[in-house]
């Protein structure tokens, strides 16, 4: 039987030099684009002529340098073209950076490592996979670093990941389609991460320092013996951080993205390397925020270490609401078990035994300072490990698989990376038994799992 796509008729859209066709797609439609002439990309990845591209649940933007034709086809929730777009200014943003790429390479130096903030649906996201796909276009390898929690870009929501970009971006599926497949088959591709558990930054501050100081500091390994990637610099994406609390954190992620605290075991010429090379985040992308820019330049315009820039926004970032949100989030746990149209996956159920593995969670609820006794700081169980015993409470929870051997101290999951992920299905506290979904059969490649916010009901 023919699909209802199928019988759709197509249309044609002919854009001219600099436009863009924007659209929107709603998550149980599929519509499909095909370019029929000229040259097109979707925020930097270059679209292949005559091959059917296929979307659902995406909001994005088909532009063209050169002009081109498309074919489109299905039911759009909004669709227009548009003829004002800021890639002008993020092609130059572009070749500064790859200017620097070029010192980098002649000079045994680092490349550039870019922080892009500014509030909420500005497109940060967008640039930063503008910016990587251009720089893999000329042949770099930049590591992408995704501090947005709220999204999971690359693997499951709540972590804070690094990935080595050496292929194209998948037009289809964005960022993480091939990370997300790749982490559920245990390739050694699977992204760098570290679970902070929350979507938040703000929810836990002190833990969110945490994590995120753990990924710079194992970047740096990355850095210190990948010379492309040291070459190529890193591209970092964070959640909208533009209150207090997001100054804070942004002064935090600039001083810690640096080679100052490089571990002693390194080898002598590397620590040398680092040591007189600061790897500091030295290009500040101010994204669509006057005042944050304003308060950037101010804080660190003087700074000969920091260039601020400042970029705006392009007509076409959609707001997304919180169900919308709430839905990219659940399509994504949901593709690191099942997998993508395009590479689909079987998760295994297994039943599990209570005293085969041990869940952990972090801090209790935060209390306000006033609530607590006298001299004790309300943050000093921000980032205390509290045993799970009640196992009821992991039901429809996500937990990560803690990389971290037998021998090691239980003080010290925080320290390391995940592994993977699970899903409690079932709870039977009588038998003491739990009903996993594991990307993966078998055992469990460690013993210890970090619960956070994020619960999951399967459909
Ligand atoms: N030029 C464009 N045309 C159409 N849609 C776009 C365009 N640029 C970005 N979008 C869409 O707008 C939405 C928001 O963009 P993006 O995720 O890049 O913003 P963000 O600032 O990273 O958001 P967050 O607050 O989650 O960090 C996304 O769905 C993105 O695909």
């Amino acid at each position: 039987m023919q699909d209802k796509e199928d019988l759709e008729p197509t249309r044609e859209v002919t854009l001219g030099p600099d436009h863009e066709f924007r659209f929107e797609v709603e998550f149980n439609t599929k519509v499909s684009i095909k370019l029929q002439k000229g040259t097109a990309e979707i925020f930097g990845t270059e679209l292949a002529v005559g091959v059917t591209y296929t979307f659902s649940g995406r909001k994005a933007a088909v532009y063209t340098w050169h002009g081109c034709t498309l074919e489109v086809k299905g039911q759009f929730l909004v669709e227009y073209t548009a003829n004002e777009t800021p890639m002008t200014s993020y092609l130059n943003t572009h070749l500064a950076l790859e200017q620097i790429r070029q010192n980098a390479k002649q000079n045994q130096d680092l490349g550039p490592r870019v922080l892009v903030i500014g509030p909420h649906d500005v497109g940060k996201t967008s640039l930063c996979k503008i910016l990587v796909s251009y720089s893999l276009r000329q042949g770099g390898s930049p590591i992408y670093v995704s501090l947005d929690t709220t999204e999971g870009s690359i693997t499951m929501p709540g972590t804070v990941t690094a990935t080595c970009i050496s292929n194209i971006i998948d037009v289809e599926e964005g960022f993480g389609s091939s990370a997300t497949t790749a982490a559920s088959m245990g390739s050694s591709t699977m992204p760098l991460a570290y679970y902070y558990g929350f979507e938040s930054p703000a929810e836990n501050v002190k833990l969110y320092k945490l994590v995120t100081s753990q990924l710079s500091e194992a970047i740096r390994s990355r850095m210190a013996v990948d010379e492309e990637c040291r070459n190529s610099g890193f591209i970092i994406d964070t959640a909208g951080l533009i209150d207090n609390v997001g100054y804070d954190i942004i002064q935090h992620i600039i001083q810690d993205f640096n080679g100052n605290n490089i571990s002693s075991s390194y080898h002598t010429h590397i620590l040398t390397f680092f040591k007189k090379k600061k790897k500091k985040v030295n290009v500040l992308i101010v994204l669509g925020h006057e005042r944050l820019y304003s308060d950037m330049n101010r804080i660190y315009g003087s700074s000969q270490k920091v260039s601020v820039v400042k970029l705006s926004k392009s007509g076409g970032v959609v707001e997304r609401d919180r169900q919308f949100k709430i839905r990219l989030q659940r399509t994504k746990i949901h593709e690191y078990f099942y997998g993508t149209p395009k590479c689909e996956l079987s998760p295994y159920s297994m039943l599990v035994n209570h005293d085969d593995i041990k869940i952990w969670r972090v801090g209790d609820v935060i209390a306000p300072s006033s609530a607590l006794p006298l001299g004790m700081d309300s943050s000093s169980n921000e980032t205390q490990l509290v045993k799970v015993d009640n196992y009821d409470m992991c039901l429809h929870s996500i937990l990560a698989i803690i990389n971290i051997d037998q021998t090691e101290s239980e003080n010290r999951i925080l320290e390391n990376n995940v592994a993977g992920f699970i899903y409690v299905s079932d709870v039977d506290e009588e038998k003491r038994k739990v009903t996993i979904l594991s990307p993966s059969p078998g055992r469990l490649p460690k013993k210890h799992l970090l619960m956070g916010s994020f619960k999951w009901m399967e459909t």
